[in-house]
């Protein structure tokens, strides 16, 4: 074809050129004619050259796009691009977002595989090729034309005007670097697997305010109109992000974060019509920390209707930031803006250039897998933004591993009594590592509570006598704290009745009262100016000991989940003694960064019949501690151990115990009886176990159910009607459940 024939079909119309130049992109594909075709794009270049008169009469125009500011030493850069009145035209949103990534105090993309979001034309994917010689640069725009263009665009800057490849530093060409693929956002890299190191876009933020453009199809023989206008979404193309009209942006950051290798960066061209702190927010509220690398502020594209946004004010109390003229710094709002433009007024908007990288990348991957996995509703509520990275780094690992448990269980396991095995395995390596105490997960007993703990543990000898500190009575049976039975307990006569005396946390004072009163059990804890010394702790041992009682030392005040625990003299003495028989320690996990009600405790002994004993004492009283309790504080256990190197800490020797004559107290007749005859005992090796007896065990949990449970973990600022889940209740019932007539 000759270049006035090639006009002259050009000159038909709009999709003419475009079925001209697809021919044309045949030969440059085809290395055996790619240096003609090559050259004739010189030609048509230099005939027609880049002036609004050859867009209008031939339907499209080429030109120039330099990429420098200064002559470098080998002259300025530049990029000769061509541009069909069907795709977007590069204007200030582009350059704009060119000049962000320039903006970069790093040179992010050599050597890296990445990914431009709405590629249009394709000079930005070719731009990064070029200048920061990437391994691979993907350019995806969902407009089957602009890929085309985008691939004459390649071979036009690939090869010189005679058709010679050029070669950069590496001696590669573009043709090494770059690809262009249809795709609806990030689709063709899921599709293909390629894990991305960037994702660079500038995608449209505006509904396409057309109904009609929501039900088309997108293919390359829609109208010019209709494929233009893509640079305003449609519904077709995504959800919406709440109600500011970032519901493709929201598509694309999501999409992201499934395919971004953990350490990739994202960076996003963001129009500031609905406010810096909704932008920012859109990415942080996903787990990204953000950077603005650049700001600026544009006259708001004439091709673009903004009453979406009027529409969405209408309907809300949010207003958008428009501006009158360039200079205004006062903001309108999109309606004044819109009556503004429509009567001739200049209005503009601030665009910024935003850098996101996720704070913990592997953890918010897995939640947003779990909310792929059909949950997407919850991800409008879903806030990972944290002030502080305390709450973030306890709270994210948290949310995934609670992810991981919905997504790949259809019910929740049946955990033995004594807790779940992982749960103990996590504290007993604790206790290990950071304490040098050699215990295993068979030493641990988790209950829901310290005062479920203590309570369980004195049910299981019912004491005629208890001491108990006075801080750990308040929830004990008001009964025994007024019985004043130790009369008759003396003299033999009462068996069941428990009367505890309570006793000031000072062990001066409490062993004067063991001496004393000679108490069957003893529960205490220990002061602070008495905690980081064992001496405390020795001496009630030894009084208890002497006397046959039974002690149960509470450490929760003391225990740190850090990984720089403070010294507490009980488990300084344990990492050399192992616990006597009749002693045992309690220790109430409260202490977190994120939900202050959560709570966990466990018992640790080293005598068998008593963890035997107190474990089925949690199944007789349906007292088992909730799994996501236990899930919580095994996160933080995990996270306390996980880069631990194993058995780095050889175990001490530890002196065993001197062995003790006198007779202690017993389980009471009454629970020896019920715990022989409850045939509860279960074993938590090999098989998982469903428990018939305990029906709500094996049911699945209902998708419902399962979507409340992370909703609750995962909000911020829950109110209180939010908190009533009745309703909900309700109507699961009656859309699931037939009730006959
Ligand atoms: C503002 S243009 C940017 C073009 C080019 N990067 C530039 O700066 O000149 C936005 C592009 O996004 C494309 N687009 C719209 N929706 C898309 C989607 N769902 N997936 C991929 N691209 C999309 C449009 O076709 C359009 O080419
Ligand atoms: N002209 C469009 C707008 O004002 C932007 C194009 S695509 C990012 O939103």
């Amino acid at each position: 074809m000759t270049l006035e024939e090639f006009l002259k079909q050009c000159q038909q119309s709009g999709d003419a050129a475009y079925a001209a130049f697809k021919s044309l992109l045949e030969k440059l594909e085809d290395p055996k004619t790619r240096t003609e075709a090559r050259v004739f794009l010189s030609d048509l270049q230099s005939r027609v050259g880049s002036s609004d008169d050859c867009f209008h009469k031939y339907y499209f125009r080429i030109q120039d796009i330099y990429l420098d500011r200064y002559e470098g030493y080998q002259g300025r850069k530049k990029l000769t691009m061509m541009v069909i009145p069907s795709i977007f035209m590069p204007e200030d949103w582009s350059f704009t977002f060119y000049e962000g990534l320039n903006r970069h105090p790093d040179s992010i993309f050599k050597e890296k595989t990445v990914a431009e979001l709405g590629c249009g034309n394709g000079w930005i994917t070719i731009a990064i090729a070029e200048k920061w010689l990437p391994a691979k640069v993907y350019g995806l725009d969902i407009n089957p034309r602009a890929v085309k263009v985008s691939c004459i665009n390649l071979y036009m800057n690939a090869f010189d005007e005679k058709g010679q490849p050029i070669y950069d530093a590496e001696k590669k060409t573009l043709l090494d670097r770059v690809e262009f693929h249809e795709s609806d956002l990030l689709s063709y890299c899921r599709e293909h697997d390629i894990k991305l190191e960037r994702i660079v876009g500038c995608i449209p933020q505006i509904l396409n305010p057309n109904p009609e453009a929501m039900s088309k199809m997108i293919t390359e023989n829609a109208s010019e109109e209709f494929l233009h206008s893509l640079s305003n979404y449609c519904a077709l193309q995504g959800f919406l992000e709440g109600q500011f009209g970032l519901g493709l942006i929201a598509r694309a950051v999501e999409e992201g974060i499934a395919v971004i290798k953990p350490t990739g960066i994202m960076i996003f061209n963001m129009g500031g019509r609905p406010g810096q702190g909704v932008c920012r927010r859109l990415f942080e509220r996903r787990g990204f920390r953000v950077t603005r690398l650049w700001q600026t502020k544009v006259l708001q594209a004439g091709d673009t209707d903004i009453s979406a946004l009027v529409e969405i004010e209408k309907n809300s109390p949010h207003c958008f930031d428009f501006f009158m003229g360039l200079s205004g710094d006062q903001p309108i709002c999109a309606r004044t803006a819109w009556a503004y433009g429509k009567a001739g007024g200049r209005i503009s908007h601030g665009l910024s250039v935003y850098s996101c990288q996720l704070h913990q990348p592997n953890q918010v991957k897995v939640i947003f897998e779990f909310l792929r996995s059909g949950f997407q509703e919850i991800s409008s509520s879903l806030d990972l933004s944290f002030e502080d990275d305390l709450v973030a780094d306890e709270k994210i690992p948290f949310l995934a591993y609670l992810s991981s448990v919905l997504k790949e269980n259809s019910c929740f396991p049946y955990e033995p009594p004594a807790g779940c095995k992982r749960f103990r395995n996590l504290i007993a390596g604790f206790m290990k590592t950071y304490h040098h105490i050699p215990l295993t997960a068979d030493n641990v007993v988790v209950f829901p509570s310290r005062t479920v703990a203590i309570e369980n543990a004195l049910r299981l000898f019912s004491p005629n006598l208890a001491i108990v500190d006075e801080h750990l009575t308040r929830n004990l049976p008001r009964k025994w704290l007024t019985s004043l039975a130790i009369e008759t307990a003396e003299n033999g006569l009462s068996d069941d009745v428990v009367t505890v005396i309570e006793a000031p946390r000072q062990s001066d004072l409490m062993i004067e009262l063991i001496k004393r009163l000679k108490p069957q059990v003893v529960v205490t804890g220990i002061a602070h100016f008495e905690a980081v010394t064992s001496s405390a702790f020795v001496q009630l041992l030894d009084a208890t000991g002497e006397i046959g009682s039974r002690l149960f030392l509470d450490i929760s005040d003391h225990f740190e989940l850090s990984s720089l625990p403070g010294t507490i003299g009980v488990l300084k003495y344990l990492s050399g003694t192992p616990l006597p028989s009749h002693a045992a320690i309690v220790c109430g996990l409260v202490k977190n960064q994120v939900y202050s009600d959560l709570e966990v405790a466990f018992v640790i002994s080293e005598e068998e019949a008593i963890l035997k004993a107190l474990s089925k004492t949690v199944e007789i009283l349906e007292g088992n501690t909730s799994l996501i309790s236990q899930y919580y504080y095994g996160c933080i256990f995990h996270e306390l151990l996980s880069f631990q190197l194993t058995d780095r800490h050889p175990n001490l020797e530890r002196r065993s115990e001197k062995s003790k004559s006198v007779e202690v107290i017993r389980f009471t007749t009454s629970a020896i009886s019920v715990l022989s005859n409850a045939e509860l005992s279960i074993s938590d090796e090999g098989y998982p176990l469903v428990r018939m007896d305990v029906d709500q065990w094996f049911l699945p949990v209902p998708s419902l159910v399962k979507a409340a449970i992370f909703e609750s973990f995962a909000r911020q600022n829950m109110t209180e009607s939010e908190i009533d889940v009745t309703p909900c209740i309700k109507q699961f019932c009656s859309d699931r459940i037939w009730v006959p007539n």
